[in-house]
């Protein structure tokens, strides 16, 4: 048991991100109380059955009354009106901040409703599953992850060293890194990828001489990948393409154009030209496993694509 990094923690957002650093701090003593809240009650009624919290709210603005520290927890497209609800009612001194895939607009959105002395580490855990809601927490889900903080003029050294802390506390690695770089970053190693899983089961869904039950009775593993992937929650996705739109349309671009080539060399018969490719991206994997980052995210340093707009 470590001591209580924060005396009080409100959790806003109670589905597979609250629910599992609420589990991590419960087991690992890394807060004194959790307050939370959801905005459906049948959510808050799993929150109190199953333990997560110590109270729930029935509003957002009620249930981070006193806290230390408030974690923003729901999809990012509901940030905005979730900081603008509780902007008047934080306590002074108190850190807020937040567990949303995109970063930027999470800044824009929830920045401006906060009042003088409340500062704002925003932040973005690269864990979770294909599952949502509160049952789907585990304590474990941050062990040996990374978190990405990406700190703004509203961040004190002291809140985001104390909010290292905590992700520490719960098992995670901590970087820092600037948000416009972490919503490229992510478009690489996340958002694309989940687009492409998701296209490819709607390329599945939609052939109709292969039939559901081939598709599933069949899947080979990769694909299977794919269906879990695709299974992800639709609110929080939809709001990750809309709000992360510059840096996935540009590595999009990208990957179209490079389907291309490999397409034409298919066409062409061109072996030694996928021979090459496929030992390229094979060595990419295996440097990936031997630097021990195969439950975590790339080196970010390596990541090899250029701001979008940016030529080349
Ligand atoms: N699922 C992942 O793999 C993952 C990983 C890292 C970060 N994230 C980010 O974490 C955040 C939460 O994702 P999650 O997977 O925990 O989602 P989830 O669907 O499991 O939970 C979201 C919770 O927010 C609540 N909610 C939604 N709109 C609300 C509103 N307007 N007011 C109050 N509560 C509201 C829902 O009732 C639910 O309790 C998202 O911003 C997501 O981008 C998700
Ligand atoms: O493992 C999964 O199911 C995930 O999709 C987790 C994943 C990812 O892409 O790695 C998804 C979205 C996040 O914002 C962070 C992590």
């Amino acid at each position: 048991m470590s001591a209580p990094v924060y005396d009080r923690v409100a959790l806003i957002g109670l589905g597979l991100i609250a629910s599992s650093m609420a589990l991590a701090m419960r087991e690992r003593g890394l807060a004194g109380t959790i307050a939370g809240h959801a905005k459906s009650a049948e959510t808050r009624a799993v929150a109190l059955e199953i333990g997560l919290c110590d109270a729930v709210f029935d509003t957002a603005a009620a249930a981070v009354q006193g806290a230390d520290l408030v974690v923003l927890a729901v999809p990012v497209g509901a940030m905005a009106a979730i900081a603008e609800e509780i902007g008047p009612h934080l306590k002074p001194g108190a850190c807020v901040t937040d567990v949303g895939s995109v970063k930027q607009a999470v800044i824009g959105a929830v920045a401006p409703h906060l009042p003088e002395g409340v500062t704002f580490v925003p932040g973005h855990p690269l864990a979770g599953t294909e599952h949502s809601g509160p049952r789907s927490g585990f304590p474990t889900l941050f062990e040996n992850r990374w978190c990405l903080l990406t700190p703004t003029e509203r961040s004190t050294p002291e809140a985001t060293a104390r909010l290292r802390a905590l992700w520490e506390g719960m098992g995670a690695k901590v970087d820092e890194m600037d948000a416009a770089h972490h919503d490229l970053v992510l478009a690489v190693v996340s958002h694309t990828p989940h687009l492409i899983a998701y296209t490819m089961v709607g390329v599945a869904d939609h052939l109709r001489r292969v039939s559901n039950s081939e598709v599933i009775q069949y899947s080979a593993s990769g694909f299977r990948d794919f269906t879990r992937i695709a299974a992800s929650d639709p609110t929080m996705w939809r709001d990750v393409f809309l709000t992360n739109k510059d840096a996935v349309l540009d590595i999009l671009g990208r990957f179209t154009e490079e389907l291309f080539v490999l397409q034409r060399a298919i066409r062409m018969g061109d072996g030694d030209m996928l021979f090459d490719y496929f030992t390229r991206t094979r060595a990419i994997r295996r440097g990936i496993i031997e630097a021990g980052q195969d439950t975590a995210a790339p080196d970010f340093g390596r990541v090899a694509v250029k701001p979008a707009g940016a030529k080349g």
